[in-house]
This record gives structure tokens, sequence and C-alpha cells, in this order.
């Protein structure tokens, strides 16, 4: 559990659009890295390509290398299923499987990984999960009532149970706090904090102080005009990166001159 990545050389396309230029990166296991950058550079685009999620995009394809500890995620004979199994997602909006109850929710991944789990091994997932999730002793006597009854910070952290229940090594999370209120935002910031025990996390936030608060590692996106592709600028410990950033650009964003 737990293992870093490293970028290496990545151009991201959509069709003939070409959305990312050659990023390269390490993102350390059990820590938390942050995405950063104005509107449209990329952030989730290269998050996405982490998992091969963007695969299920018509067109989008990407060049370039993601290791997860030195296994090359686009190695030849490397499944998309089996990574996405390896390096989980949590999306913006919470999205429950708005048919299944609490408990099923949390198996839905499990379900589709593997053939037949035993009903009392199914219970020990679902506790562990949740529990990994800060959201067991606010469900553990209603598991049988549908996700979606739910309020949007407890569909949020029923969506992270769901990711983690399949025990990946990674967890990606593209906004994860922007459909919430300010609490439900801080019990997901905690949250984060003590899920970087287990996995690597990297996070895509609009949010400078969210980004300050959660990761270890910064990594500023920019894009110098629309149409031209995204670019990595800089990266960093999150504290150097907001003090004393090497880029003129990444200075004017985190100050908010632009973006
Ligand atoms: N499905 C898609 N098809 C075509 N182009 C896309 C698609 N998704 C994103 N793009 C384009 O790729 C570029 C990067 O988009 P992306 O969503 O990764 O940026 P972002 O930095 O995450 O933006 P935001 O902060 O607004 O979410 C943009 O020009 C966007 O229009």
């Amino acid at each position: 559990m737990s293992k870093r990545i490293d970028i290496k050389n990545l151009d991201i396309y959509y069709g003939k659009f070409h959305a990312v230029k050659n990023v390269s990166m390490a993102i350390p296991a059990r820590a938390v890295t942050a995405f950063i950058g104005s509107s449209g550079c990329g952030k989730s685009t290269v998050l996405r390509t982490l998992n091969r999620m963007h695969e299920v995009i018509p067109g989008a394809y990407c060049t370039g290398e993601v290791n997860l500890d030195g296994t090359n995620l686009y190695g030849k004979g490397v499944d998309a299923v089996a990574v996405r199994r390896m390096v989980g997602m949590v999306f913006q909006r919470p999205n429950p499987f708005p048919t299944m109850s609490i408990k099923e929710n949390v198996l839905a991944g499990m379900k589709l990984n593997s053939k037949r789990i035993s009903a009392s091994r199914q219970d020990e997932i679902v506790e562990k999960a949740l529990s990994g999730a800060n959201l067991w002793n606010e469900v553990k006597d209603r598991l049988d009532k549908p996700g979606s009854g739910l309020s949007g910070g407890q569909q949020q952290r029923l969506c992270i149970a769901r990711a983690i229940a399949v025990e990946p090594d990674v967890l990606l999370m593209d906004e994860p706090c922007s459909a919430l209120d300010p609490i439900s935002t801080l019990a997901i910031e905690d949250l984060i904090h003590e899920l970087k025990e287990k996995f690597t996390v990297v996070i895509v936030t609009h949010n400078m102080q969210q980004a300050q608060r959660v990761s270890d590692q910064t990594a500023f996106f920019n894009l110098k005009a629309v149409g031209e592709p995204g670019e990595l600028i800089e990266v960093g410990e999150t504290e150097q990166i907001f003090t004393s950033p090497e880029h003129e650009d990444t200075e004017r964003y985190i100050t908010g001159q632009f973006g």
C-alpha cells in the first residue's frame, strides 16, 4: 500500500488538442500532493492520467510515462481496470450509486473486482472502509438505507469509503470539497490528513488555504495563453511554494494577482 508515482515527459491530448505539455514530477508515497493553477491549465487532465481515467473520453490519449513504484501504468500489457483498482478516485460531486444502500455502495468496487466475498468478510470490509472514511459512527445503524439519503458531506465520505474499500495504493481527489459546506469541508480535510498515513494522496484544489492546510507538496500548473497546452511551472514543498516560490507566475497566482 501507498506507492510513489514518477511522471516522466507526460503529454496529454484530446484528439488534436494538446492539453498538457511535458510534465515530469515525482509524487511521494504517504504524503499529500496538491495540484493548483488557474482554470483550464490541465490539473484534472493530469490527475486523470494517473489512473488512465482519461481513456474513457473518446479521442483522449497521452504519451510519456506514469510509474507506480517503478511500473509504467502505460507499459505493454498493463490493464486499465487493474490500474484503477490500484489508483482510486474521488470526484468533485459526491456520486454514490443512488439505488444502492450505504453498505452496497461501499462494496460496489469490491464486487466488480472479485467473484465471491463471504457475508462476514463483507461486514468487516464495510466497517473498516467506513471507519477509515470517518463515517462509521454516523451510519452504522442504517447501513441498509440508501446512500443518497446522506448529507452532501456524508455522501462524499461514503465515496471515499467506496474508493478505499478496495485498498488502493493511491487516492486521487478532484476538488473533493467544492460542492460542500465549510463544516463538511473541514471534516474531509481532517480525513485527508489521516488517509495519507496509508495512501499516497493527490488532490486538485482551487482553494489556496486548503492546499496549504492539507498538502505536503504543491505543484503549480499554468497556461501561457488560451489554446496553448498547460504546463507544470514548479513543484516543491508546500511551505516553500507558498512562502518563496521560484517563479514569478507562481507568486502572482498564490497572491491572487491572476487566475
Ligand atoms: N473531455 C474533454 N474534451 C476536450 N477537451 C477537454 C476535455 N476535458 C478538458 N479539456 C480541455 O483540456 C484543458 C485542461 O482542462 P482541465 O479540466 O484539465 O483543466 P483544469 O486545470 O482542471 O481546470 P478547472 O480548474 O477549471 O477544473 C482545457 O482546455 C479543457 O477545455
